[in-house]
């Protein structure tokens, strides 16, 4: 890498573009697109660093692109809207190669295929130690439909997308147990290959429900008491109805690990967790079958102190506000 200019064109070369309305491609000092005169833009910002997002040995090159898309999506997804146009800033330093930062863009655009977005630009940088991607996302979404964390309502339904815990148990397991890996694929996928779920969030956008909702990056727990606080409701999770993979309790008794430790506080599962009127749930719950969705109904909405509660076996307990935090050790 000895030149920055055709390094970048190597990069955008095989970028995914698709749209009429771009005006000004990449290439210029910025780009320009004509946006739609009866939809809300929606804009997102999620960055990926070396050794607090990734290490070499847990994900590939191309898995750090993907899951650098993949991320930002799941944003757009818990908003209920559509992604359109992407902006990439790397910080690159001397230890990644140029063929390994295109590996990176290979899995982002793998992604950026699957769900139409179009890179329009970005920024490279040298960083002295850290590999460091950001990933800025705009989307779409009907005027007044997004999906806000603030809408929960006494009554509501909990729901969940998918299985939670498993990105967490991946997690572990490559760092601990790689040789492990190709005994528990599920988990292994969950860490470094999630999958945003844009169809559910466009999908409960679309049956005018206007649900609750919010992606679940820094864990169950954090995230629904995000719901909980920014509605000012109590959460009341029952425990065992958490949707949880038959590989992440075969790898958690294998390793001798509790499994509630990755299923509430671990993250980066990117599903969504929400709630709806108690009215609409048999709805959702008819659709979800014909649409082969996974959601599970894991509580329910009371008035009261904003907290979250499980509950199990007859017995209620404060959930900690626990999960990933950046500065927890500060
Ligand atoms: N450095 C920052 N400057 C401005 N806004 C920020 C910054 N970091 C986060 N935010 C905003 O704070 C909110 C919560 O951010 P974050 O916890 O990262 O959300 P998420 O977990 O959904 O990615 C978002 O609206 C985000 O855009
Ligand atoms: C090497 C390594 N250590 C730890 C983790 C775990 N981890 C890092 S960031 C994170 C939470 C999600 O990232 P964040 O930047 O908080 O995303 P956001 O909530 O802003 O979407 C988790 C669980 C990891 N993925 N890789
Ligand atoms: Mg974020
Ligand atoms: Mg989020
Ligand atoms: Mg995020």
């Amino acid at each position: 890498m000895n030149d920055e200019f055709s390094f970048i064109r190597s990069l955008i070369a095989h970028r995914f573009v698709e749209s009429e309305r771009i005006e000004v491609d990449v290439g210029d000092d910025a780009a320009v697109v004509i946006p739609h005169s009866d939809r809300s833009l929606v804009m997102t910002c999620d960055t990926m660093v070396e050794t607090v997002h990734f290490l070499r040995k847990t994900m590939s090159p191309a898995d750090i692109g993907w899951k650098l898309l993949a991320s930002n999506l799941s944003d757009l997804a818990a908003m209920g809207a559509v992604p359109t146009y992407a902006l990439i800033s790397v910080a690159v330093p001397p230890s990644w190669q140029a063929e390994e930062v295109e590996e990176i863009y290979h899995g982002i655009y793998d992604l950026a295929r699957e769900w139409k977005v179009s890179l329009m630009g970005g920024d490279t940088v040298r960083i002295p130690e850290y590999l460091t991607l950001t990933l800025t996302l705009l989307g779409e979404v009907g005027r007044g439909e997004a999906l806000l964390r603030s809408s929960a309502k006494p009554g509501d339904v909990v729901f969940v997308t998918g299985t939670v815990g498993d990105a967490a148990a991946g997690l572990h397991l490559l760092l601990h147990h790689p040789d492990q890996r190709f005994n528990y694929p599920a988990l292994v996928q969950a860490h470094c290959r999630p999958n945003p779920q844009l169809h559910i969030g466009k999908w409960l956008v679309s049956t005018r429900f206007r649900p609750a909702c919010d992606d679940i990056s820094d864990g169950l727990a954090q995230e629904a008491w995000e719901i909980a606080e920014a509605s000012q409701v109590c959460i009341v999770l029952d425990r065992e109805k958490i949707p949880i993979s038959e590989q992440l309790l075969q790898y958690a008794k294998a390793v001798g690990q509790d499994p509630f430790e990755w299923v509430w506080f671990g993250g980066e599962d990117y599903q969504l967790i929400g709630t709806v009127r108690k009215e609409y749930w048999a709805k959702l719950k008819e659709t979800v079958k014909e649409k082969g969705f996974l959601l599970s109904m894991i509580g329910r909405v009371e008035s009261g102190t904003p907290q979250v509660e499980v509950e199990s076996e007859g017995i209620r307990m404060v959930l900690p506000k626990r999960g990933y935090n950046h500065f927890a050790d500060r």
